[in-house]
């Protein structure tokens, strides 16, 4: 028995930081939508009781740090699973990007290993499980758009943004998420307004959202990675609506409407930067299956 999960990218239209708290994470108020860039993942039964792992991409570990065997771990825990599993990952997200490509692998093998093994959970009790995996796994359970508070883990579902072109560009460095919040100096930011983009998205206004994105680790990053504010500037130059880094980076994305603009930006990017792609917003809960 084998069966296929769809594991799509999501984007931070907006990453507000409320504060530190005493277990060292931070306190967010975050938008976060999903687009048209996704893994797929393949979820085969076999023969022992392990998990194996399998990627052609030689980013992707292939043991215990894969958040996708994780996620199969702890359901093989909780519910006393003696059963081998093979979770084939089409990587397809560019890895540590600001995407959640690891995150939405997880979710998608909690969704997958759900129905492979009739685990009968309901989609709020793999995000709960998926919480524990990492602080952007409970959204990817859903996926669609979304507020999440707390550290993440705290889903408010929203309707989908107004469809449009994302062109995401990912210059080639790594970068840290540890690192990025553990620099950001809470009294001196400037904070994007939540509320306000959750009109937006309600209303439906395209020139909303564009005015609306903002991250407040933008500022972190850029400092540190001046390639980033480099490709921020040309993806404004090429004609992009509107511009911003998704999550810790260092991945940026541009909004456009028009199917022309999108080709112009997205052939001037791929001059000098390696990993661009020209995708839709999805942003709907229907658009995983
Ligand atoms: C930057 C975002 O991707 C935006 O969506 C998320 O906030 C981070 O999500 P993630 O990669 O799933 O994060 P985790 O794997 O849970 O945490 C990685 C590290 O980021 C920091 N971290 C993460 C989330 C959060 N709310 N506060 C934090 O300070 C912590 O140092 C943590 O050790
Ligand atoms: N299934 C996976 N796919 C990609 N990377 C993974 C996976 N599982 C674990 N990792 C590890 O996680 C690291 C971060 O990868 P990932 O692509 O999830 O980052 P990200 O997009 O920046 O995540 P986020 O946006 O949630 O912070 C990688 O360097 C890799 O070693």
């Amino acid at each position: 028995m084998k069966l296929m999960e769809k594991a799509p990218a999501k984007i931070n239209l907006a990453l507000d930081v409320l504060f530190k708290r005493p277990d060292g994470y931070h306190e967010v108020e975050m938008i976060m939508t999903t687009v048209d860039l996704a893994d797929r993942i393949e979820l085969k039964e076999i023969k022992g009781n392990h998990i194996q792992i399998l990627s052609h991409n030689r980013f992707v570990p292939d043991d215990h740090r894969n958040l996708a065997y994780q996620a199969a771990f702890i359901l093989k825990e909780r519910f006393g699973i003696n059963k081998g599993v093979s979770i084939t990952i089409e990587k397809n997200i560019p890895v540590a990007a600001g995407l959640a490509g690891g995150s939405s692998d997880a979710a998608a093998t909690l969704r997958g290993l759900n129905r492979l093994w009739k685990l009968g959970l309901s989609m709020d009790e793999l995000a709960e499980i998926g919480a524990e995996i990492g602080s952007d796994v409970s959204f990817c359970v859903y996926g669609g758009t979304a507020l999440a508070r707390g550290r993440g883990e705290k889903i408010t579902h929203l309707p989908a943004p107004p469809k449009c072109w994302v062109i995401l560009a990912k210059p080639t460095i790594g970068v840290s998420t540890a690192d990025i919040y553990k620099r950001l100096q809470i009294a001196k930011m400037e904070h994007p307004d939540v509320p306000g983009m959750i009109s937006a998205i309600k209303e439906s206004s395209y020139q909303d959202v564009c005015q609306g994105l903002g991250n407040v680790l933008e500022q972190v990053t850029l400092q540190l990675y001046p390639e980033v504010a480099n490709i921020k500037d040309q993806m404004k130059t090429f004609g992009a609506d509107s511009v911003l880094m998704s999550g810790s980076g260092p991945t940026v994305f541009g909004l456009v409407e028009h199917d022309s603009r999108m080709q112009r930006i997205y052939n001037g990017l791929r001059g000098f930067c390696d990993q661009v792609y020209a995708v839709r917003l999805l942003g709907d809960r229907n658009d995983l299956e």
